[in-house]
Formats: structure tokens, C-alpha cells, sequence
């Protein structure tokens, strides 16, 4: 995980970013220098706190870094009370709510709240935050679920989800929660949605399932790996195609579609799931409830 470290004076911020904590307290000497400000190392230490590293995140490190994300993020944890359960969601905006409810449990803000992860990453920051984690079993249900989206509609509580690959297992989490709220930024804003539905299959039902879209009136597409040969597998061993069937007027009637291809295990679209949707804009963040 990445480090930063954070001196507030006055509203002067200072931060500097590093891959472990001996490079943060390096760079934060150097920005505290620069600004003529004292501190000992072990005062430097307290300041430096874990934050989601991009490596780790399927997204580039200007998405996980960008501003809009990081506030998104960041406001939705506000949503998490002491004494809750909580579903942890996956990508570059919900691993700043992660890393903010560590935050007020490492601050004494937060006390007692559990976290159900929806994927490896997602477990492994939690886990490198401090944030007790169990699994689904352990639950009849969930007190609030915080997940990301890849497009998200401001007039319908609908989202499409699946840009890294693990909405089956967030669909599993989010559903399990009284209440889901949706971490993402003003960019990602349609109505209707239109972003290509990644919809898991069985590797053998690869071909058929892309000739059952075809015949829906969509355009299939395999989704291959990077830094391997050949098509991407899921945490549960399926492969993706992305199905492109432009604007979606008729969300309910696609995932139904979508759910009788033979050896389909879960499509992205999340169909009146979604209760509140917190957004980071360029200059604040805003929230829709539904
Ligand atoms: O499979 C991944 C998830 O559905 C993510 O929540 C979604 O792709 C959004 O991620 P990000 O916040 O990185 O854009």
C-alpha cells in the first residue's frame, strides 16, 4: 500500500506521497523543510497514514489519485456508523471510502464496525487499514454497503458495474445491504446507461454467449488479460465479455436477457439497487438519494 503523509497548518496542507513508510518520511522532510516547518520523525510518523496504492487497483494511478474520485470516496464513508456492518466495494473511488473508514478507526471516530470485502484488493487494503473483515456467512444481512460504478444514472437507482471484473461477488455483498451507496464522480453520470455490460460466463460458454448477444442486438467483446495470453479470468475462474448495446431504455428487460445466456454467472447491470449515489465534481462533492 502507498503512504502519505498530511501536516495541516493554518490550512496550509503539506502532503507527500510514497510506496512505504522510510520514503514518506523522506519526502515529507524535504516538503517540511521547503516550508520551514519543525518536526521530529516520530511526529512525522504519526502524521503518515496507508492510502490505496495504485498498483493494486485495476485503474491507472491518475484514476486512483484523481481528486474528483478521492472526495467521492472519501464523503460516502460518512455514511458508516460505529456498531456496523459494512460491504466493502471494489476500484479506485470506493478504496478511498476504505481507506477513510481505517482512518476513523485508527482515530477512535469509528468504534466496532465490521467489514465484508468484494475482492481480494478490496480485502487487502481493509486488512492493511486495521478494519476487522469477515465474510458473508458470518451475516443475515448488512447495514450499509459502499461500491463504485462504471456508469451510474442520476434519475434511475440502476448501475452498471464490472470495469475490474468482481461485480458477481459485489452483487453478492451490495444485495446482502439495507442500504448501498455508490461512491463515483460527475463523469460517469447517463441517463439512460449505455456502458458495455461485462457479463461473466463459464470459458466454454464464451462463444455461445457472445452469439446469444449478437442475436440480442448487442456488440460482444472478450475481455483479454494484461501482462498474460488470452482472455481475462475472474476470482472465480469465468471470463467477461463486455456486451455494447448502446443506450439501455429498457434496464429490467437487458438483465433479464442477459441472465438466461447459458453459462452466464453474473452480468453487471445493478437494477434498483442503488439507494444514494455520492459524487466528487471538480470543486466539491454532491449526492442523489433515491
Ligand atoms: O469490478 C469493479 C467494480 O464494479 C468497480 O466498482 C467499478 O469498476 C468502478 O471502479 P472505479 O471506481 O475504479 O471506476
Amino acid at each position: 500500500m502507498a503512504k502519505q503523509f498530511v501536516y495541516d497548518d493554518d490550512g496550509d496542507e503539506i502532503t507527500a506521497w510514497a510506496e512505504s513508510e522510510a520514503e514518506a518520511v523522506e519526502n515529507a522532510r524535504s516538503e517540511l523543510d521547503a516550508a520551514g516547518v519543525d518536526l521530529s520523525d516520530d511526529e512525522v510518523r504519526d502524521r503518515i497514514r496507508v492510502i490505496p496504492s495504485p498498483q493494486r487497483i485495476k485503474s491507472s494511478a491518475e484514476e486512483v489519485l484523481m481528486d474528483k474520485r478521492r472526495r467521492g470516496g472519501i464523503e460516502a464513508a460518512e455514511v458508516v456508523e460505529s456498531g456496523m456492518d459494512v460491504g466493502l466495494g471494489t476500484g479506485s473511488t470506493t478504496a478511498w471510502a476504505i481507506a477513510a473508514i481505517g482512518w476513523k478507526l485508527d482515530s477512535g471516530e469509528l468504534e466496532d464496525v465490521r467489514g465484508v470485502a468484494t475482492s481480494l484488493q478490496s480485502h487487502d487494503l481493509a486488512r492493511e487499514l486495521g478494519i476487522p473483515l469477515t465474510d458473508v456467512d458470518g451475516f443475515d444481512g448488512l447495514d450499509v454497503a459502499i461500491d463504485g460504478a462504471d456508469q451510474w444514472d442520476p434519475e434511475n437507482p440502476h448501475v452498471v458495474k464490472g470495469g475490474g471484473a468482481s461485480h458477481a461477488r459485489e452483487k453478492l455483498v451490495d444485495s446482502m445491504a439495507d442500504r448501498l451507496v455508490v461512491a463515483t464522480d460527475d463523469e460517469k453520470r447517463s441517463t439512460p446507461l449505455s456502458y458495455p455490460v461485462p457479463l461473466s460466463v463459464l470459458p466454454e460458454s464464451r462463444n455461445v454467449a457472445q452469439r446469444w448477444v449478437r442475436e440480442m442486438g448487442g456488440e460482444p467483446q472478450l475481455r483479454y488479460a494484461e501482462q498474460k495470453d488470452g482472455p481475462l479470468f475472474t476470482a472465480n475462474g469465468n471470463v467477461i465479455v463486455d456486451c455494447d448495446f448502446g443506450e439501455m431504455d429498457d434496464i429490467e428487460g437487458r438483465a433479464t436477457e442477459l441472465a438466461r445466456v447459458p453459462g452466464a454467472q453474473e452480468h453487471g447491470l445493478f437494477v434498483d439497487m442503488v439507494d444514494s449515489v455520492v459524487y466528487g465534481t471538480d470543486d466539491g462533492v454532491d449526492h442523489v438519494e433515491f
